[in-house]
């Protein structure tokens, strides 16, 4: 499921390109403002901090909220006390989009995250030019070679990479990269099986000065607990936040 993830994402990639082509994209990402630094806003502190996911359908978990306006709920999002957005940008499965990231960015002020499964430079340049202060590499999607290539793009740009892991060896991937936000990921990409120790079980393997972040199956205050009481710095929440009162909900999930 990852890799027809990928490479639905990557066709899709192409067929942008065809209209709009790299050389373009390059330029409006060089021309664009720049990136805000994510890696502050979202470091360790007394408190726990939440990436709040915009996020309207899931292939495990199907069609979740319509979100019609994307950026009233970004606005939400941040004054229920997020430290940043997320925003899916997939299209096929996820049912997100670029506009809908650029969207966010004009609405809010502190970083936002392009969610989407980035396997080409073409991604990446497209990510800076709509706004995006971070972006998203899953390690299991990726050789070492393309890893590395697009870690070394998202920091040339100034932005700052979300390394996604979800298993001790690919932990061991992204700290050989240098990353210095690494998300755990409960659910299994390839499976959709969630795994809520996961986190617990590699968080120790992650020496501190990385920001920690916890990602998926956050349902309660409880969930939010247990990711903290394990060493989450940030927590990555999105069905939670979209089928349920934003402000409301992330002023629970802050409070624990
Ligand atoms: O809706 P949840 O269970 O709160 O999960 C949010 C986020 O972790 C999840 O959307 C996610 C984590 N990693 C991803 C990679 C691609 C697409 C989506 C994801």
């Amino acid at each position: 499921m990852l890799a027809d993830l990928t490479a639905g994402a990557l066709s899709d990639a192409r067929e942008r390109e065809q209209l709009r082509p790299l050389s373009e994209v390059e330029s409006a990402a060089l021309a664009a403002p720049p990136a805000l630094d994510a890696l502050s806003a979202l470091a360790p502190a007394d408190r726990v901090k939440i990436i709040a996911e915009v996020k309207r359908a899931s292939p495990s978990r199907g069609a979740l909220a319509d979100i019609p306006d994307p950026a009233q709920l970004a606005v939400s999002y941040q004054t229920g006390g997020a430290s940043a957005i997320s925003v899916l940008t997939e299209g096929r499965r996820f049912k997100g989009s670029l506009a809908d990231l650029e969207n966010v960015r004009a609405a809010v002020s502190i970083p936002v995250l392009r969610k989407d499964f980035i396997s080409i430079p073409y991604q990446v340049f497209e990510a800076r030019a709509a706004g995006a202060d971070l972006a998203l590499l899953i390690v299991a999607a990726l050789d070492d070679a393309t890893l590395s290539e697009l870690y070394g793009l998202i920091r040339e740009l100034g932005m700052t990479a979300l390394v996604e892991t979800h298993s001790a060896a690919e932990l061991e991937r992204a700290l050989d990269l240098g990353a210095e936000l690494i998300g755990v990921n409960a659910r299994n990409l390839s499976t959709f099986e969630l795994d809520r120790d996961l986190f617990g079980r590699l968080a120790p393997q992650i020496p501190s000065g990385v920001v920690r972040v916890a990602e998926s199956a956050v349902l309660a205050p409880a969930d939010v607990a247990h990711y903290r009481e394990a060493g989450a710095d940030v927590v990555l929440i999105g069905e939670a936040l979209v089928t349920n009162d934003p402000i409301l909900t992330l002023g629970e999930f802050l409070a624990v």
